[in-house]
Order: structure tokens, then C-alpha cells, then sequence
């Protein structure tokens, strides 16, 4: 039997209080051997004019991501740019056959743009975190996943950037321990 892998990729621009209920929730489900937080160097379909460089990203995952159970991994930043999900996952495969790969439902709607996303559902189980997103028209997808049945959290980077450049509090939507850094960060 071989080793179960989840792996939970992001912006992480910055990682926020969502990030890490989804995390946990996902741990607790699957209990997995090792679970790796992967911040994306070059994040495929988003914009770099709001992100932290690499190594800022990386340090805040550390801080929130403090679980024994938790890695946080720097595989994305020594691998080819733009940062895509299946160049991380053929590179974990090569040590661990049992991949999850773990995604919020806003990503799933969009997960037939990605980069060989046929390949990698050959290659991972699907689990998907549930998430509101803009589109409220319902939509199917023709491949397997597992829903996570676990609370909707409406947190996300982009309303915690705005909300700092706005100079209103992000205490509670962020860990403590990154607040002041992420304050100079995106004021
Ligand atoms: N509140 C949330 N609920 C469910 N999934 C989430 C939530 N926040 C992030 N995710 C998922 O976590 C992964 C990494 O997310 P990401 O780092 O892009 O955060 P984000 O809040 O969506 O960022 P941004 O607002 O900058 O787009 C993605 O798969 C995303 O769908
Ligand atoms: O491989 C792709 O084409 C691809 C397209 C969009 C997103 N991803 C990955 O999905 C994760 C979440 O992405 P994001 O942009 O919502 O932070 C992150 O690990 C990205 O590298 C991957």
C-alpha cells in the first residue's frame, strides 16, 4: 500500500484564516502521511502585479502552517515557470503514488483551463473544498471528486489586500502571528 499525499498548492497572497480551516478539515478527513502546503512561484491565470515575491509567501505559509502534519514546500520555486499543477505533481510522483490534490470549488469550476488537467486527473483523487463564487448558475463537471462537507468560509487574499490598503483591520481573517508583516506588505 503506498503512502497517501495531499497536496494543497495556492497564491497563498497571503495565506488566510480559509487556508488553513481547509486545510485542517482535509487533514482530519483523510489523515493523510504527509500533507504538503505548496505556494506557487509563477501561479498559472493570475495576475503578478499584487504578489509577494516567493520567499515572503513561503515564510507566512510556515508561520500559519505550524502543524507538526503540515510541510510547507518549496518544490514550485525550483521548478520550470509558470507553476503548473502537473509539472508539482509528475515531480511528487516519482516518490509517492497516492496523490490528493486538493482544491477550493472555485478552482474546480475552472480546473478544464488548466495546463493537462486531463493528465492530472489520471494521476491524483480530486478533493474539493466548497467555496461561493461570483457565477451563482449551477455547474457540473464529468469527472470524480470528493466534496468536503465542511462550513462555506467567504475569506479570500484579494478582500484581505483591499481591505488593508483601505487601512481596515484583517485581525481574525489572518494569523497573528503574519499581520504586521502582510500590513507593510500590501499597504
Ligand atoms: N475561502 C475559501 N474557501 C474555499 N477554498 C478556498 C478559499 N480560499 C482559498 N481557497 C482555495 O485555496 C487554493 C489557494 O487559493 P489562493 O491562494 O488563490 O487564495 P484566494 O483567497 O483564492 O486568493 P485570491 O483572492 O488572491 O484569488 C485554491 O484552490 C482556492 O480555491
Ligand atoms: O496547472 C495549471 O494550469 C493551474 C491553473 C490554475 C491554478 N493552478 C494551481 O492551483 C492552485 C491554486 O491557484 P490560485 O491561482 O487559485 O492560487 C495553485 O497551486 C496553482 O498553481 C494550476
Amino acid at each position: 500500500m503506498f503512502a497517501m499525499l495531499m497536496l494543497f498548492g495556492g497564491s497563498f497572497n497571503p495565506p488566510h484564516i480559509g487556508h488553513r480551516i481547509i486545510a485542517e478539515i482535509a487533514y482530519d478527513e483523510f489523515k493523510p502521511d504527509r500533507f504538503l502546503i505548496v505556494p506557487s512561484k509563477n501561479p498559472p491565470h493570475k495576475s503578478l502585479d499584487f504578489i509577494a515575491n516567493f520567499d515572503k509567501r513561503y515564510s507566512w505559509c510556515e508561520k500559519v502552517f505550524f502543524e507538526y502534519y503540515f510541510e510547507v514546500s518549496d518544490i514550485e520555486n525550483k521548478l520550470p515557470s509558470p507553476s503548473y499543477t502537473i509539472r508539482t505533481i509528475e515531480y511528487l510522483s516519482n516518490f509517492d503514488k497516492n496523490i490528493y490534490l486538493l482544491i477550493g470549488e472555485d478552482s474546480l469550476k475552472n480546473f478544464h483551463k488548466w495546463y493537462k488537467w486531463e493528465e492530472i486527473l489520471k494521476k491524483v483523487k480530486l478533493v474539493v473544498y466548497p467555496r461561493y463564487f461570483e457565477e451563482k448558475k449551477p455547474y457540473s463537471v464529468d469527472f470524480e471528486y470528493v466534496k468536503l462537507e465542511s462550513p462555506i468560509v467567504e475569506i479570500s487574499s484579494t478582500d484581505i489586500r483591499q481591505r488593508i490598503k483601505k487601512g481596515k483591520t484583517v485581525k481574525g481573517l489572518v494569523d497573528d502571528k503574519i499581520i504586521i508583516e502582510i500590513s507593510k506588505e500590501f499597504s
